[in-house]
């Protein structure tokens, strides 16, 4: 089975999904649309991206693509620990670029303004694609934030070890495919949950309470909602949400049918289990 993720090797993607997936054929992609697209196309049976960080939030490209990629389902959610370095070619000792993913550079943004207030900052598709640039480039003067395996695989020095603003870093990934289907995986089970797309009845008083009071009667406990906007003017979104609670089939079927009566476009992403990585 192909599995594509967010590439080149020695990418936090990776990392994770070398954890789930550990005898399937790993494909690198250049860009988490890139991943989308392979698996809408049916080049791969799934792909592993980013979601959400404990310090950034959430990877807003990820959302947008599971809102417009409309036959792709969530299978499960990966939670890694992310540490990140500063990295340097072996031949040079000194830099004034800093480039790295925009996750990995907003996750370190107060330490680099601290150390490194002078160094120009650039973003990559991915830390390791970063990591590998800079390789690449010894006649230039640049470092990278990756982790401690792209500095072994790319044969970089550790400039500075833990340059993550604060010390639980962690990072959300998930499964997507074009099947409805729960991932059953060893590692240590932290919930279940159930990931909705809402879109609110045109703009009226009262609109967002009437979806949220839908799931509150029924108890069913919402872990996270986020709004991004639909692209299609300014002030309309679209809402991400993620019911934390057991999915009582009859209860949760129901709240979706009640959804739609006031008017909600409703998509159900998936149903399934999050996972803690090491
Ligand atoms: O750039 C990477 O290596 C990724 O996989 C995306 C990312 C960036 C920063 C933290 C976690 C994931």
């Amino acid at each position: 089975m192909k599995i594509a993720y967010l590439g080149p090797e020695a990418s936090f993607t990776q990392l994770a999904t070398s954890q789930i997936f550990n005898d399937e054929k790993l494909i690198p992609k250049s860009s988490i649309l890139d991943c989308f697209t392979a698996v809408k196309n049916g080049d791969v049976a799934k792909a592993v991206v980013p979601l959400e960080n404990s310090i950034e939030g959430t990877v807003s490209m990820t959302l947008d693509y599971l809102y417009d990629f409309k036959n792709i389902s969530i299978e499960a959610e990966v939670v890694m620990p992310i540490a990140h370095h500063l990295l340097l070619n072996k031949n040079n000792s000194d830099f004034d670029m800093i480039i790295s993913h925009p996750q990995a550079l907003a996750q370190c943004f107060h330490t680099l303004e601290k150390n490194y207030k002078n160094s120009a900052r650039k973003d990559f598709s991915s830390t390791a694609a970063a990591a590998k640039h800079v390789a690449e480039h010894p006649e230039k003067k640049i470092a990278a934030i990756a982790n401690s395996y792209a500095a072994k695989l790319y044969d970089l020095k550790i400039l500075k070890k833990n340059i993550h603003d604060f010390e639980h870093n962690h990072t959300r990934f998930i499964v997507i495919s074009l099947v409805k289907n729960s991932l059953k995986l060893k590692h240590k089970i932290l919930g279940e949950k159930t990931s909705l797309m809402v879109t609110l009845p045109e703009d009226h008083a009262g609109g967002l309470h009437q979806v949220l009071s839908v799931f509150a009667w029924r108890k069913m406990n919402l872990s996270k909602i986020e709004s991004r906007t639909l692209k299609t003017g300014l002030g309309n979104y679209f809402f991400y949400i993620n019911v934390a609670s057991e999915w009582h089939p009859t209860i949760s079927e129901n709240a979706l049918e009640e959804l739609k009566s006031i008017g909600a476009e409703v998509r159900l992403l998936g149903h399934y289990e999050e996972y803690l990585l090491g």
